[in-house]
């Protein structure tokens, strides 16, 4: 395929940052030593692989691979790169270097890689990068950094989408939180792809045609003091064309509503109702309010005054295993802060009534502070009350989105609460992926004109696996990926139905026999000849390819606690290889 093609179909803008320079000094200091040394000809193969899952997890998500070919197509360095680099590395370079630079291009590198979505393991090289070493090793730390956040940020965001389930929606909401601008824009590529189904971030929506989504803050209803700021108050009824009068017919609602919800008009601020009618009459068909603005906040002695609703109790501290580490929560041991959303509860009620009658449906309601399980269990109990004393099913049926510093953990406590939220807004901790702020993917050197070649370590976890390789996944009779299979690429291919012994890569009695059903070579070529060899998938296809890749492992290797690791083996020949080249390489000592 032609880069044109490529261009035109899929190619999604890169981001500008992306070009040669954004790449570690040494990379260039060592091309011109390279290059100074007669390794101009010299033909590479360089492994991109990491060691550990993040999360504690036993799996990760490959990403990135799109924006490393568009990395490749693009790879030039420009006249005032060149310029840049004349003024900046040692005045003792030849010139002729800078000459040598200006044409190098991307055209003889070969890149081999497992396609992007599916599940991988450490140690399993991502990606395959063979080609002149000079150009290789100058594609290191951008291959690096469009890899590294990449996967951990589709790795986080997969695994907040295992644990919230299938059903609940969840939106991107990190922009504002998120390690700088491209930080912001990868989080919501890449949180899309591992299973998000949208974004407040626009340009991410633009640019990577996610869907955009959002609701209001709490300065709209801040803005708001009295039923005077409303300057228009009309609305054309949906069907009739009528015009109503949504605050007067919000005002009655919130006055007969008041004793169904417990609620005085008196609690409830004008100034919300004012925001949430103005709101309305902005989006009649999406209005979807913020309703803790004016919490109405009542201070009990811890366990005496608990209201149950449904069989939850008002207590804050409901969390399981002591799972809220809020420092507020915690300053406020021995009380129970119940916030009952009054104001925000009635007042939405009142205006989504208000909407009904005018011919239109609410969407829903966003909380964001406070008890999320217990008011979200509040605000479901009320709208299932006020669907069957009006007869009116779909209300019981509003979207509850709820937002506030959610992680796995609150995800995972307010399941096991038992909570009525539809939709978590989830920005810091999915973004700035505060569990683990790093993929620790490496880029080493596996084989050099032909010549295996491997680096050594007193950690074993840090020796690489030398020479140029292939990689296949094996599965079970039941469908489930049993292991990752290493072999020199000289060797043939497993087979389905075939015994292949499988080798823990260093520990000699480490070893099974396996005979798959299914036999998955991981490696495809993606970028050769200065072309790309197979075109990246829509953003939408590769999110897809997550959720069907995360199905063919074992419930055991994706659970939250302690989880099985998915084995990682080698053939016999590639360990024999690699543990004769080893025993080379290390040196003899001597006693004395
Ligand atoms: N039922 C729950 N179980 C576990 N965690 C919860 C639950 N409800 C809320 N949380 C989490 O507890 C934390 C509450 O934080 P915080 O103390 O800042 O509360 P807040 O309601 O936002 O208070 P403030 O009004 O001061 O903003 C958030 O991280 C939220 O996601
Ligand atoms: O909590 P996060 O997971 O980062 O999600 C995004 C947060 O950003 C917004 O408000 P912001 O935090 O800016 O202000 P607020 O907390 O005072 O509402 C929103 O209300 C969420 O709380
Ligand atoms: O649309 C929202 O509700 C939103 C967007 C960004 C951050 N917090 C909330
Ligand atoms: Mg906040």
């Amino acid at each position: 395929m032609s880069n044109d093609k490529f261009d035109e179909k899929t190619m999604a803008r890169q981001n500008g940052v992306v070009q040669p320079l954004l790449t570690d000094l040494y990379q260039i200091t060592m091309a011109y030593a390279y290059w100074k040394s007669g390794k101009v000809n010299d033909v590479a193969v360089f492994d991109l692989f990491f060691r550990t899952n993040p999360f504690q997890g036993e799996f990760t998500i490959f990403a990135g691979l799109e924006e490393c070919l568009k990395f490749l197509q693009n790879f030039h360095y420009s006249d005032s790169d060149i310029k840049y680099l004349r003024e900046t590395l040692p005045t003792t370079i030849e010139p002729e270097f800078f000459d040598y630079l200006k044409d190098l291009t991307c055209k003889d590198i070969t890149l081999s890689a497992i396609e992007e979505g599916s599940v991988v393991f450490p140690r399993v090289p991502l990606l395959r990068v063979e080609g002149p070493l000079i150009i290789a090793q100058l594609l290191e730390t951008t291959l690096l950094t469009l890899v590294n956040f990449a996967s951990l940020m589709a790795t986080n965001a997969a695994r907040y989408r295992m644990f919230a389930g299938k059903n609940i929606s969840l939106l991107e909401f990190g922009l504002r939180r998120a390690q700088g601008p491209d930080g912001g824009l990868s989080a919501s590529k890449y949180s899309y792809i591992g299973g998000f189904d949208g974004t407040s971030n626009v340009l991410a929506g633009k640019m990577f045609n996610i869907p955009v989504k959002g609701t209001h803050a709490h300065s709209y209803v801040t803005s708001f003091s009295t039923l005077d700021d409303i300057q228009r108050v009309t609305l054309q009824h949906a069907q009739t064309h009528q015009q109503c009068n949504l605050l007067e017919i919000a005002m009655e609602w919130r006055n007969r509503l008041s004793p169904l919800l417990d609620a005085s008009t008196e609690e409830a601020s004008d100034g919300e109702l004012a925001a949430l009618i103005s709101y309305a009459l902005a989006f009649p068909t999406g209005f979807l309010a913020l309703v803790d603005t004016y919490d109405v906040k009542r201070y009990r002695l811890d366990g005496l005054h608990r209201q149950h609703i449904n069989g939850h109790s008002g207590n804050r501290n409901c969390g399981t295993n002591g799972r809220i580490n809020s420092p507020t929560i915690r300053s406020r041991r021995g009380y129970t802060v119940e916030r009952t959303l009054r104001s925000g509860l009635l007042n939405f009620c009142a205006v989504a009534l208000a909407l009904h009658d005018c011919g239109y449906r609410a969407v829903g309601i966003r909380i964001d502070s406070g008890d999320l399980a217990y008011l979200s269990v509040l605000a479901r109990d009320t709208f299932k009350r006020i669907a069957d004393t009006h007869d009116l099913p779909w209300f019981a049926k509003l979207t509850i989105v709820a937002s506030n510093d959610i992680n796995e953990e609150t995800i995972l406590s307010l399941h096991e609460q038992g909570h009525a939220i539809d939709c978590f807004g989830i920005g810091t901790h999915l973004v700035t992926c505060q569990r683990q702020p790093a993929l620790g993917c490496v880029y080493k050197l596996v084989e050099i004109n032909g010549q295996p070649r491997i680096k050594l370590s007193q950690d074993v976890g840090k020796v690489t696996i030398p020479g140029h390789k292939e990689a296949y996944r094996l599965f079970g009779a039941d469908g489930h990926a049993l292991i990752d299979l290493l072999q020199r690429s000289s060797e043939a291919a497993p087979e389905v139905g075939q015994k292949v012994l499988c080798r823990h890569p260093f520990q000699e009695s480490k070893r099974a026999y396996v005979i798959p059903s299914k036999v998955e070579h991981l490696y495809k070529v993606y970028w050769k000849d200065g072309y790309v060899s197979i075109a990246p998938k829509p953003l939408s296809e590769v999110r897809e390819r997550v959720q069907a890749s995360l199905r063919t492992l074992r419930q055991d290797i994706k659970r939250n606690l302690n989880p099985t690791p998915y084995k990682v083996a080698v053939s016999d020949d590639l360990y024999t290889f690699i543990h004769d080249l080893w025993l080379q390489n290390a040196p003899i000592g001597e006693l004395s």
